[in-house]
């Protein structure tokens, strides 16, 4: 079998999808995107689809290596969710080439259900009683939220007291009846980490994800040490090489590869590896799209590690196009009290409505994340 043909559609409301095309007629379908740079990946795309034209798919891993390490310069964001979402489609390839789901292809499931959770409360958390109390309704009972807003470098008991008071909140009107992930988002500093994590201590949420950034990984150690909460990242790190390094330094309870973003199912199947011998858990990340999800959903049916499934389905991003409108096969992803069972079809086990994915791709919007500042006029992670 050769590859013939690379296309890609940047689709509301902000992924793009890809399609390899191969001379025996078999399609696989990948997500190569990183949030608000949809353009950039699309061309680091390309670029590899010079090497990859004519090419063998089912060489999977040599593919992977020469995308990886051919080009000199390695790593990153945009190259590896460039390469994650070509793996994808490669895995794709294989399963439907050989007439089984990925995951037998990893050989096969190690559970017979995967956990989700789903997103409350935006940007900024508002409206998260309301949020929760309906997706408790339709058999949720886990739920993430941003942490907090925007906090200064040192900021005021104050403002630790609203983030605070607003978990204080979940846990008097749901007691211990639900749990929550409460993710940072990189908008706390060290020094702010500590004291917002003491705080939060008595409510025991189910983790804190991405304390401080990544690049400030040296403090995941320090703040484990101070609190039972287990600690999670993952999202912004891109390669089993970076990972190696959060491990081995330990402090992380929970690695969030995203499947889109750190080299796809070859990639993160090495780091869920890797996390388990440390005895770290996986809950990859995936606030994107259904070839995203179905990826990930492949890895967590196949590792022990593997305890719960971030989707997206409902999340604030998704202004203009939900996780499934693209998915024919709607039914596959059905959510039985938040769990998703193994898909039966082979491949990925999405079937994409192509034509749609060309129509919407004509007004794809450029996604931008906002660009917050500080009441004093700096600029604020968001
Ligand atoms: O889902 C998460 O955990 C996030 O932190 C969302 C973030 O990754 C945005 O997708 C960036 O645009
Ligand atoms: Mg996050």
């Amino acid at each position: 079998m050769k590859i013939t043909k690379i296309s890609t559609w940047r689709v509301p409301p902000r992924w793009m999808f890809l399609k390899i095309e191969t001379d025996e007629g078999i399609v696989g379908w990948g997500e190569p995107v990183l949030e608000g740079k949809a353009r950039t990946v699309e061309a680091a795309v390309h670029e590899l689809s010079e090497y990859l034209i004519g090419q063998d798919p089912a060489r999977i891993n040599d593919l992977w290596q020469v995308m990886y390490r051919a080009g000199f310069y390695r790593g990153g964001g945009i190259l590896m969710s460039a390469i994650a979402g070509i793996d994808q489609a490669l895995w794709d390839i294989k399963g439907k080439a050989l007439g089984v789901p990925v995951y037998q292809l990893l050989g096969g499931l190690v559970r017979d259900k995967v956990k989700t959770y789903s997103w409350v409360g935006g940007d900024r958390p508002a409206d998260i009683i309301r949020d929760i109390k309906e997706r408790v309704a339709v058999g949720f009972d886990t739920f993430k939220m941003n942490g907090c807003e925007e906090l200064a470098v040192i900021d005021s008991s104050r403002a630790i007291d609203t983030a605070v008071n607003k978990v204080a909140e979940i846990r008097e009107a749901f007691g211990n009846t639900i749990e929550f992930g409460l993710d940072f988002h990189g908008r706390v500093t060290a020094p702010m980490a500590k004291v917002l994590i003491k705080e939060l201590e008595p409510y025991r949420p189910l983790f804190i994800e991405e304390p401080v950034l990544a690049e400030q990984a040296e403090h995941y150690p320090r703040l484990a040490a101070q609190t039972h909460i287990p600690i999670a990242a993952g999202e912004r790190m891109f390669s089993r090489f970076e990972f190696k390094n959060v491990l081995a330094a330990g402090g992380l309870a929970i690695l969030q590869p995203d499947l889109s973003h750190a080299g796809g199912i070859t990639e993160c199947m090495k780091i869920a590896a890797m996390a388990e011998s440390y005895d770290v858990a996986l809950a990859p990340h995936c606030p994107l799209g259904p070839i995203a999800l179905a990826s990930c959903l492949h890895v967590d049916f196949v590792s022990w590690n593997a305890f719960i499934q971030e989707q997206s389905m409902g999340i604030h991003y998704n202004k203009g196009g939900e996780v499934l409108d693209y998915v024919l096969n709607k039914e596959d992803f059905a959510l039985e009290s938040g769990h998703i069972k193994p898909f039966t079809k082979p491949g990925l086990g999405v079937e994409l409505n192509e034509e749609l994915i060309i129509e919407r791709s004509k007004n794809a919007p450029d996604w931008r994340n906002p660009l917050w500042r500080h009441a004093d006029g700096s600029v604020a992670e968001w």
